[in-house]
């Protein structure tokens, strides 16, 4: 199984210390890093993809050191979906998805059935077939970000680091979205790791794991119904959420609209 472990990592921006020092290892599972705003997840998921200069400390891929790897090297490991797509808007749907091969085929290679078999199970799982010929400009933002999703997902990494896949999502696609996290999560052969940014608590409870972030510090790391995980939600979100347990055990949250 693929591992990727921080080792005492911290990231400076602007002079700052916005990330740690801090330390997980993420491997098989869901994980959920979940937040307030600035909280550093998006940086955090930069520094594991291998893309974000550290000011302390190592990330290892499987025991080497992720800095040290070859660009494609990584990305046939770890596949990163930005939280703003990166992607040009005058490429085509299926052109986009297609990149996700590139860490397999490099910029020479030619694509074969494995790559196209790829391509097509990416954009199924998204339910992005239809759209095959349109400009990514054509789409709508949520559109567009299931088609990123599908990128990610073509590049069958072991490893999937999702920042904020569900924001632009109506609510059947957030759910459909987190039924494949699971999904994904659960998959054996090859096993998957898939870590996911979300603000969106309800699709996070559902996760293996927490990770709860609060200005660049992990303030709790462990399955959604551990009640010290549960605290630390709704300590660093200032009591403007309550998590509980519904009749099945499983864990809950609602916005503490009614607080006065
Ligand atoms: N280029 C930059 N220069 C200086 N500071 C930055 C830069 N980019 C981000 N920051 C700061 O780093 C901190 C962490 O940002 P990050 O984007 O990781 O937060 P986040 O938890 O993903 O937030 P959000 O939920 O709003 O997406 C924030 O305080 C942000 O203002």
């Amino acid at each position: 199984m693929t591992r990727l472990e921080a080792l005492d990592v911290g990231v400076a921006l602007g002079g700052r210390t916005v990330l740690g020092p801090l330390r997980a290892t993420f491997a098989g599972g869901w994980t959920a890093i979940v937040g307030p705003n600035g909280a550093g997840k998006s940086t955090l998921l930069r520094a594991l993809a291998g893309l974000q200069p550290l000011a302390a400390g190592r990330i290892h891929l499987n025991g080497v050191e992720l800095h040290g790897l070859a660009p494609l090297e990584r990305a046939r490991h770890i596949a990163w979906l930005a939280q703003q797509g990166d992607v040009t808007g005058e490429l085509t749907v299926r052109e986009t998805v297609e990149l996700g091969r590139l860490a397999h085929l490099g910029l020479m290679g030619t694509p074969g059935p494995a790559d196209a078999a790829a391509v097509a199970r990416a954009m199924a799982l998204t339910e992005c077939a239809g759209w095959t010929g349109r400009q990514l400009q054509q789409l709508s933002g949520g559109e567009r970000q299931r088609v990123q999703l599908a990128r990610a997902l073509a590049t069958e990494a072991p490893l999937l680091l999702l920042d904020e896949p569900t924001t632009h999502l109506d609510a059947p696609h957030q759910v459909a979205l987190a039924r494949l996290f699971r999904r994904l999560a659960d998959e054996t052969d090859p096993p998957r790791g898939v870590v996911t940014v979300l603000h969106d608590l309800a699709i996070a409870l559902r996760a293996d794991r927490l990770l709860v972030l609060q200005q660049g510090l992990i303030r709790a790391d462990g399955p959604p119904a551990d009640p010290q995980v549960q605290q630390a939600v709704e300590s660093v979100f200032g009591g403007a959420v309550h998590v509980d347990t519904d009749g099945a055990g499983r864990p809950r949250v609602a916005l503490a609209l009614d607080h006065h």
